[in-house]
């Protein structure tokens, strides 16, 4: 661990898709496989796109073949957002969900979610961010205000 994060935990995005919301008994599941794995819940939100919002967080992945698909996914029902942090925020959150491809996660990840709960390789149930660098970013995309100053 470096010092860095010893001094401050890491923070990642975490999305509970619309599949995994759409079946009220899945994300309190999900929430306790995150806090076994240390990983504290530092706020959470729940989030309806439009196509201009899944549009913009998505906007790396205009005019790839899944794109349309991809964006019909993510707006067609609720979904969770949260923030979560821990000393290795990114690298835990991804390992729990394990790969994008929920066939391949079947075959060389049994145990991630994606293994457990994703349906294709577009509905693969679960996000997460991929460095600190994304993890700021896609964090002010679902709390605009988490890194303003506090005003008094
Ligand atoms: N080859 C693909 N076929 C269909 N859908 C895909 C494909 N690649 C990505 N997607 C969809 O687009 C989303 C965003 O892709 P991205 O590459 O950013 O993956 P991710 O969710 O960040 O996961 P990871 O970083 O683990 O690959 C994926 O989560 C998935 O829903």
């Amino acid at each position: 661990m470096s010092i860095k994060q010893v001094l401050k935990p890491q923070l990642t995005l975490a999305l509970l898709k619309p599949d995994i919301c759409a079946n009220a008994a899945l994300p309190p599941k999900i929430k306790q496989a995150i806090l076994n794995k240390e990983l504290q819940i530092v706020k959470e939100t729940n989030v309806l796109w439009t196509e201009a919002d899944a549009a913009r967080f998505y906007a790396e992945h205009e005019g790839k073949f899944f794109y349309h698909r991809l964006c019909g996914y993510m707006t067609s029902g609720p979904f969770k957002a949260y923030i979560l942090s821990s000393p290795n925020a990114i690298k835990d959150w991804r390992g729990l969900i394990g790969p994008t491809h929920p066939v391949r996660a079947r075959i060389n990840q049994p145990e991630t979610l994606r293994a457990l709960y994703g349906l294709t390789d577009t509905r693969n149930s679960f996000h997460g961010s991929d460095s600190d660098m994304s993890a700021k970013q896609e964090i002010e995309f679902f709390f605009p205000d988490y890194f303003k100053p506090c005003q008094s």
